[in-house]
């Protein structure tokens, strides 16, 4: 038998599968998704098995055993391993880099050095040990080291170093002399934990008789067989010593007796050990959900893969759809992974399904501690939960029976990874649900396009994805010829150049479901427009128009609730010279500093660079240097002098980096202990909290204004989302938008809830200027520290791309560029960029991985760098 192994080197060498043995003794462990130990070239390395075959052609003594296998079971199954090959292809990384993204950090090997003893040694007394040819004499250190090493079996060469410090020369020397050998060994980043637990093994009557046999002075040792003759569970061993107030000893006594076992058990870190979660039931769906959840129930006991779009308002009540679903599906006994972005996944979030389905939830997302994501990740892969609710990642959990994929906010931009792989979740969801022939809900008030595109695409694209399929297909030649076989390792013949699994690169058209009204017939709140220019005009220079204001003073006088929404990113945060105009800037990017209150600091948000804050200008020495505070703190400070006494939750990237604060600031809400909750896009997503009846946008347009095609469809989400915050309950709500922009058709639309005419307006533009969704994108970023060699390299690889676009002549793909980045500068490295556009649902990336393959010598002999993002939601 033989594998297939992709290795842990992220290198276009070996982006392929290299064949190894499989040895008899691994025979019953080696499957598709195991991790395993191989050598290859001088070392050993950590890879994945992908697939397994039962020869090879070309002569197998030249194939190399796998040394290793990782695990008990293999952390991924086989549809992952398909997964991360589509993946590779579909936005053109390294196969490695899918297949690690997909398991836990903690289980990314991490490589060490160890010694033991030689094999000819193993057998021999210390002073028997040869050096070559001759006998020598055995120093008391040396004797020391082998018999140290002797019995650990195998030591890590830099404990070793430590430990006998003194004598670091008598340990090279044995290493020189072969006494000692350096093996390396592939660990985990991190171990199980395991408590120490007593067990009884046996019948109470038994641990009764046996206390009886003890002797007088033995009472500990009696109450605590007593104790378990009562109690016959396995405790932990810290917690019986607490409770009896004993010593290990105590019990240790017993256990060399035979009588308990002291076994290490292991533990789940669990973050939600502590919290009690009330049991929630199924409400009565209002007619509209139970339409939808009608659709999507039936979809899933068909076992049929289909895409649904639920556009549903603010309110509607989309997450009671979403928990009767899930129960359906678990009723089938399948399971069911609901992503939402990480900035909702708020306790709120989390408490509605840990509230529906208890213990069989498992949660993932960033805040964990490496731990606890491992054992929530575990407790999936054990299969003692069916749903997973977490952020982007969570995509990959590996489930084997998935009947239900939801994704809440599926416009969000987080769902794209902006470092490779650079995928898509929801892209990914649609081809992983075909893959166990499951449902995808992508649920949201305002769909992006892209999905919007997706229920109104017809069969026509398939012709032309057809056409493009085979052109792709012509690049696999090229690629297998490249692949230059290392050390004794015979290249696998598959080439990963282009897809042909059996995930559907097109999915069937997505199906539109919609839920205009809230539930129980509430309204959605009244907006008001307010014209920030017209404001100015009268003489009003605050940051509050008099309107909201007014509306703030009244629900502080009514105590309800307000929120306020602050769109940080184009909000003026740096600092200026009014005299000169000199704005502080990042001597490593180009970019301007931003000024940060609480640690009275400048600071870069790419590279980290900080400067005390400047009270004289370093341009033309005037002391008339003005701070554009962070916008929250600014506004926060003038709210307490506008309203004395109000109380202030601020939640941005500065309060909430704590772990927990998220959830500390938004229980304080719910709590009523304050009154306003002030803060970035964080506030605007998901809270459900009945005693709002007031939001304010305060700038909101400065999205508008930012160089990215998106920007009107950001500024409409986001308005319409931070309004739907308002009048959930019976209190009725209202929101004040204020903006330099009010006859934008974005704000327009937002103010009325009118989805459907921003989208008509907005489909109408992105045809017209050929934007996705009607044509797709890929942005190949270069970078580099000296202009001109950048320069060059640029026009040189866009000029091949477009002689490859020449020989796909039918297909219309234009290459854009080379143009300076929209930041044309990052740590020290300068920018540039070409931008593909292409029609239709083509695959492309064989002629962008042949044209990129063509600079490899230039990329690594000069240090250039080139990133490929295929569908990228930053154009900067
Ligand atoms: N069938 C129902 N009967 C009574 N109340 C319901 C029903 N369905 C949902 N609700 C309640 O209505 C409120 C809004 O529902 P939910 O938060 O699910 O809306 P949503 O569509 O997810 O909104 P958003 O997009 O703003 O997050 C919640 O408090 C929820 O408990
Ligand atoms: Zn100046
Ligand atoms: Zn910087």
């Amino acid at each position: 038998m033989y594998a297939k192994v992709i290795v842990d080197v992220p290198a276009k060498q070996t982006n392929r599968a290299f064949d190894y043995f499989i040895p008899e003794k691994l025979r019953e462990w080696v499957m598709v998704g195991s991790r395993v130990g191989v050598p290859f070239g001088p070392r050993k390395l950590q890879g994945f098995v992908v697939g397994l075959q039962d020869h090879v052609d070309y002569d197998p003594a030249k194939v190399k055993p796998i040394a290793e296998v990782m695990d008990l079971y293999p952390p991924l199954t086989p549809d992952l391993v398909e997964l991360a090959s589509w993946i590779s292809n579909t936005y053109l990384c390294h196969e490695i880099t899918a297949l690690q993204a997909m398991i836990p950090g903690a289980l990314k090997a991490k490589y060490e050095r160890h010694v033991k003893i030689s094999d000819t040694m193993a057998g021999k007394r210390n002073d028997e040990k040869h050096t070559i040819g001759q006998h020598s004499m055995l120093l008391p250190v040396q004797d020391e080291i082998i018999s140290y090493v002797r019995e650990k079996g195998s030591v890590e060469i830099e404990t070793l170093l430590q430990k006998f410090a003194a004598d670091g020369g008598s340990v090279k020397q044995l290493m020189l002399e072969g006494t000692l050998v350096e093996v390396q060994l592939i660990k985990d980043r991190m171990a199980t934990k395991k408590i120490l637990t007593v067990i009884p093994h046996e019948e109470p009557s038994q641990l009764l008789e046996w206390a009886e046999q003890l002797p007088g002075r033995s009472a500990k040792q009696k109450e605590v067989l007593q104790y378990f003759a009562e109690r016959p569970y396995p405790i932990k061993l810290s917690e019986l010593l607490n409770e009896l107030s004993i010593s290990a000893s105590t019990v240790k006594g017993l256990a060399d007796k035979g009588w308990l076992d002291i076994q290490e058990v292991e533990v789940f870190r669990d973050p939600y050990a502590e919290r009690y979660f009330r049991r929630t039931e199924p409400l009565p769906l209002m007619p509209e959900q139970q339409q939808v959840f009608d659709r999507i129930s039936q979809a899933v006991l068909d076992v049929r893969h289909q895409v649904f779009l639920l556009q549903g308002v603010t309110g509607s009540g989309k997450t009671e759809v979403y928990l009767q679903s899930i129960q359906t599906c678990l009723d089938q006994g399948r399971e069911a992974i609901v992503l939402v972005p990480e900035i909702s996944l708020t306790p709120q979030m989390v408490e509605r399904f840990k509230g529906r389905f208890g213990n069989l939830v498992a949660v993932l997302h960033s805040r964990l501690s490496p731990g606890e994501r491992y054992d929530e990740w575990r407790k999936i892969m054990l299969k003692q939960v069916s749903v997973v609710i977490g952020a982007r990642s969570a995509i990959f959990a590996p489930f084997t029976r998935i009947g239900l994929i939801i994704i809440d906010e599926e416009h969000e931009s987080s769902y794209k990874q902006e470092e490779s792989p650079k995928y898509h979740a929801r892209d990914v969801a649609v081809a992983r649900a075909g893959q166990h022939q499951a449902v995808v809900v992508l649920g949201s008030a305002t769909p992006s396009l892209e999905s919007m595109y997706g229920t109104m695409r017809k069969n026509s694209d398939r012709a032309l994805e057809q056409m493009s399929t085979a052109t792709g297909n012509s690049y696999t030649a090229a690629a297998k010829s490249d692949s230059a076989a290392r050390g004794s390792i015979t290249a696998a013949t598959t080439s990963q150049a282009a897809w042909s699994g059996t995930i559907q690169q097109q999915a069937a058209p997505f199906e539109l479901l919609t839920m205009n009204n809230r539930v129980e017939g509430r309204p959605l709140p009244r907006v008001h427009i307010i014209d920030m220019r017209e404001e100015l005009r009268e003489g009003n220079r605050s940051m509050f128009s008099r309107s909201l204001y007014k509306a703030i003073e009244e629900r502080l006088h009514k105590k309800e609730q307000i929120v306020l929404l602050l769109n940080r990113r184009g909000y003026s945060t740096f600092v200026m010279c009014r005299t000169c105009g000199y704005v502080a800037q990042c001597p490593h990017c180009d970019i301007s500093l931003t000024y940060h209150q609480s640690s009275r600091a400048i600071r870069c948000h790419y590279c980290g660079y900080a400067e005390r804050e400047v009270t004289v200008c370093p341009s033309c020495t005037s002391e008339h240097i003005r701070h554009f505070g962070t916008g929250t703190q600014r506004v926060e400070e003038e709210l307490s002098k506008l309203f004395p006494g109000i109380r202030v939750i601020r939640m941005d990237v500065d309060t909430t980096t704590e772990k927990g604060s998220h959830e500390k600031w938004l229980t304080m809400f719910g709590n009523r202990q304050a009154d306003l909750l002030l803060g970035t896009q964080m506030v605007a997503k998901g809270l459900d909290f009945p005693h709002v009846t007031l939001v304010g946008a305060l700038a909101a347009d400065t999205v508008l204004n930012l160089p990215d095609f998106r920007a009107a469809e950001r500024t409409f989400q986001l308005l319409t989302q931070v309004a739907g915050r308002a009048g959930r309950h019976e209190l009725p709500g209202e929101v004040y938008v204020q903006t330099y922009a009010p006859e934008h058709y974005s704000i327009i639309s937002a103010s009325r809830h009118d989805y459907n005419s921003f989208k008509d307006k907005e489909m109408t533009l992105r045809k017209f200027h050929e934007y996705p969704p009607f044509h797709r994108l890929i942005l190949i970023t270069l970078s580099h520290e000296q202009i001109p060699l950048l320069m060059r390299t640029a026009e040189a690889l866009a000029a091949r791309l477009k002689e490859l676009a020449q020989s796909l002549a039918p297909l219309p793909i234009e290459i854009l560029g080379p143009v300076a980045s929209p930041i044309a500068r990052i740590k020290d490295r300068y920018r540039f960029q070409c931008m593909i556009k292409y029609r239709g649902e083509a695959s492309i990336s064989g002629l962008v991985q042949q044209a990129v393959a063509s600079f490899e010598d230039v990329e690594r002999q000069h240090k250039l760098t080139i990133s490929i993002d295929v569908d990228p939601q930053v154009l900067m």
